[in-house]
C-alpha cells in the first residue's frame, strides 16, 4: 500500500488553518515565520518558496530573508539577535546546510529556543531526549511518525523500528520519537555491520541516508511499514532529472505492508509540521508577554 504524504499533509494544513484563525481572533496576533537562506542553491530556493506559499495559505505571515553566500557568521548572529528580540517574529528557520565558513552549531545555538521551529537547538533536543514537555520537535521526524501511525494506528508499542541514519536533523530525533512511542529502536549508520539483516527485522523501517535506492526488496520484512526520508536527484537515461528516495520503491512495494513515496511522502509532511511548530511558537510567545 502507498502512504499518501501529500494528502495527509493537506489534511493537517486544513486543521492548522482553523487553529490559526481561532488563535488570531482570540489573541489578535498573526503567527509569523521568518526563513533565512544563505547562498543561492536552486534546490533550497524552490523548497523555501514552497514553505513561504504554504505558510501564507493557512493564514500565517511569512518572511524570507535571502543573504549572499559571502555573509559572515557575525552578520548572521546579529540578525538572529534582532529576530530573537522582535515580538512580531514567532518562528525562525535558518535553511541548512550553511556555507562552510559559518559554524552551523553556533548559529543553531543562537536561535531563541522558543522560536526554534526546526527543533534543532540543544534546549529542544534535550527536552525531547528527556521526555520533557514543551519541546519544539524536528519537523521531518514528526512527519515520519505521523505517516507510520496513519498506516499502523495510534499504538506503535513493541514494534521494532530500525532507523538508517543518525543525523541530528532526522536519524537521532526520529529514533527518540519512536522510542517515546514505545517502539524497540535500532539506530544504524555507515559503520553498521550486517545492515540488510538488521533492516529485515524491522516492523517499521525509516531510511534517512541520502543514497538513491540503497534499500532493496530483500532488506524489507514481509508486511513492514517503510518510511522513506531520502531526497535524491538522479538523472534518467533520457537525461531528465527526477527525485527518488533511499528505498527502491517499485521493488519494496511488493514486499512491504505500506511505503511512503518520493516525492509525495515525508517531504510534504515536513512542511506541514513546520507550520504546526510555527503555531506552537506563536503560542510560546504568549507566555513571555
Ligand atoms: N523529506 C524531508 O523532509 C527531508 C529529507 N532529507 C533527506 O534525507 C536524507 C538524509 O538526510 P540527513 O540526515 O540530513 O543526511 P546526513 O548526510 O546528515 O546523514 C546521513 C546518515 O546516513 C548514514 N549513512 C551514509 N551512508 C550509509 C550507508 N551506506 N549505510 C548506512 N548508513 C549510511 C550516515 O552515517 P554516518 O553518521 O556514519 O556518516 C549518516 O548518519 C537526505 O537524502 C536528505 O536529502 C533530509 C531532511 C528532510
Ligand atoms: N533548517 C532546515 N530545516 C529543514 O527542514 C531542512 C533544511 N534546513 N534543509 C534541507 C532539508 C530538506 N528538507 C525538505 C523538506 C521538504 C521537501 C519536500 O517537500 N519535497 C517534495 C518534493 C519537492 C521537489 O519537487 O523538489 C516531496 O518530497 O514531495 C524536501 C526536502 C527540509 N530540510
Amino acid at each position: 500500500m502507498n502512504i499518501d504524504g501529500k494528502l495527509t499533509a493537506q489534511t493537517l494544513r486544513d486543521k492548522l488553518a482553523i487553529e490559526v484563525a481561532e488563535f488570531k481572533s482570540r489573541y489578535k496576533i498573526q503567527p509569523s515565520l521568518t526563513v533565512i537562506i544563505v547562498g543561492d542553491d536552486p534546490a533550497s530556493h524552490i523548497y523555501v518558496k514552497n514553505k513561504v506559499k504554504q505558510t501564507q495559505e493557512i493564514g500565517m505571515i511569512s518572511n524570507e530573508i535571502k543573504l549572499p553566500i559571502e555573509t559572515t557568521e557575525n552578520h548572521l548572529l546579529s540578525l538572529l539577535e534582532q529576530l530573537n528580540n522582535d515580538d512580531s517574529v514567532h518562528g525562525i528557520l535558518v535553511q541548512l546546510p550553511l556555507p562552510k565558513h559559518i559554524d552551523e552549531s553556533a548559529i543553531i545555538s543562537a536561535i531563541n529556543p522558543d522560536k526554534d521551529v526546526d527543533g534543532f537547538h540543544a534546549m529542544n533536543s534535550g527536552r525531547l531526549f528527556n521526555g520533557e514537555p514543551g519541546a519544539l520537535v524536528p519537523c521531518t521526524p514528526q512527519g515520519c511518525v505521523l505517516l507510520a501511525k496513519q498506516h499502523l494506528g495510534k499504538d506503535l508499542s513493541g514494534l521494532h523500528a530500525v532507523v538508517i541514519g543518525r543525523s541530528n536533523i532526522v536519524g537521532k530525533p526520529v529514533a527518540m520519537l519512536l522510542l517515546q512511542e514505545n517502539c524497540t529502536v535500532t539506530i544504524t549508520h555507515s559503520k553498521t555491520k550486517n545492515l540488510p539483516e538488521l533492516c529485515k527485522q524491522a516492523d517499521i523501517l525509516v531510511a534517512a541516508v541520502g543514497i538513491a535506492k540503497l534499500v532493496k526488496a530483500d532488506w524489507v520484512k514481509e508486511g513492514a511499514t517503510v518510511i522513506d526520508v531520502g531526497i535524491n536527484r538522479i538523472t534518467t537515461n533520457e537525461g531528465a532529472t527526477k527525485l527518488v528516495g533511499d528505498v527502491d520503491y517499485v521493488e519494496a512495494f511488493e514486499k512491504c505492508g505500506a511505503i511512503t513515496p518520493v516525492p509525495g511522502g515525508v517531504g510534504p509532511m515536513t512542511i506541514a509540521c513546520l507550520l504546526k511548530n510555527t503555531l506552537a511558537a506563536a503560542k510560546n510567545s504568549l507566555q513571555s508577554r
